[in-house]
């Protein structure tokens, strides 16, 4: 059965998730989560507590040992890898630590791509893929004459701005976020959180963001530890 969306379920709604990547490794735990339409949740947790392996988990790039995890409804285990993807390029986006952008294509090129792989998304948009990813690149500050350089032409810092403005486009249901200010100043970082919130609140996205850093959790509506392994 294709999965769908509910328009009246939660975002996310994860219960008793375990995972171990090895035998040899221990067992990860992680916080049960309902995360309502348009809730900005942070969580917080020291290096190697697992918040990249939760993403994942999330994003339905890994499968759980146990616990459920259910987006807009949909238990997105229980659901071919094919599904899977397709809800996903839908419903989600996606900002990763290393930020993942296309290397060879340009900031407009990788911020319309999520349009390309979703119909529902290059729908959602007010005009066209282009327009939006315009506005959502001056809204994160891009200049203009950047638009069309490769990312790698770049600033760090700019092309984390890339990768906010292609989670965004299309107004997803749900955006994960893993530590994406990590390479950022306070100053630039805090403009960057307030910019990803402010445009997540105007398309009522969830926000799921993942960081070591504490000093974040007044951006957010919620925050919860994640304390890490159990033997
Ligand atoms: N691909 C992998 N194969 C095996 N073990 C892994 C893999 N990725 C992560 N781990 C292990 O899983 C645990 C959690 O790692 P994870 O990267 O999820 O933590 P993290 O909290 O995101 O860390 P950081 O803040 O340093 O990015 C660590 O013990 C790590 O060594």
């Amino acid at each position: 059965m294709p999965l769908s969306s509910q328009a009246s379920a939660l975002a996310l709604d994860v219960r008793n998730l375990r995972f171990r990547w090895t035998p040899e490794q221990p067992l990860l735990c992680f916080p049960d989560i309902q995360l309502a339409a348009g809730e900005h949740l942070f969580i917080h947790g020291p290096s190697g507590t697992g918040k990249s392996t939760f993403l994942s988990l999330l994003a339905g790039m890994l499968s759980p040992d146990s616990g459920t995890i259910q987006m807009l409804g949909n238990d997105i285990h229980q659901a071919r890898a094919g599904a899977r993807d397709r809800f996903r390029a839908d419903h989600v986006g996606v900002i990763f630590q290393q930020f993942n952008l296309v290397p060879y294509l340009t900031a407009e090129a990788n911020v319309t791509l999520p349009c390309r792989l979703s119909a529902r998304r290059r729908a959602a948009t007010v005009t066209s893929p282009t327009d939006e990813a315009h506005r959502l690149l001056a809204a994160l500050t891009i200049p203009a004459d950047h638009w069309h350089r490769k990312v790698t032409r770049l600033s760090i810092g700019q092309q984390q701005r890339v990768a906010a403005a292609r989670a965004l486009i299309g107004s997803p249901e749900l955006i994960l976020a893993d530590e994406p200010t990590s390479a950022l100043d306070s100053d630039n970082r805090d403009r960057f959180l307030d910019l990803l919130l402010t445009l997540a609140e105007e398309r009522n996205s969830s926000v799921l963001f993942v960081s070591h850093d504490r000093t974040l959790a007044p951006h957010f509506h919620h925050q919860i530890a994640l304390q890490g392994t159990s033997s």
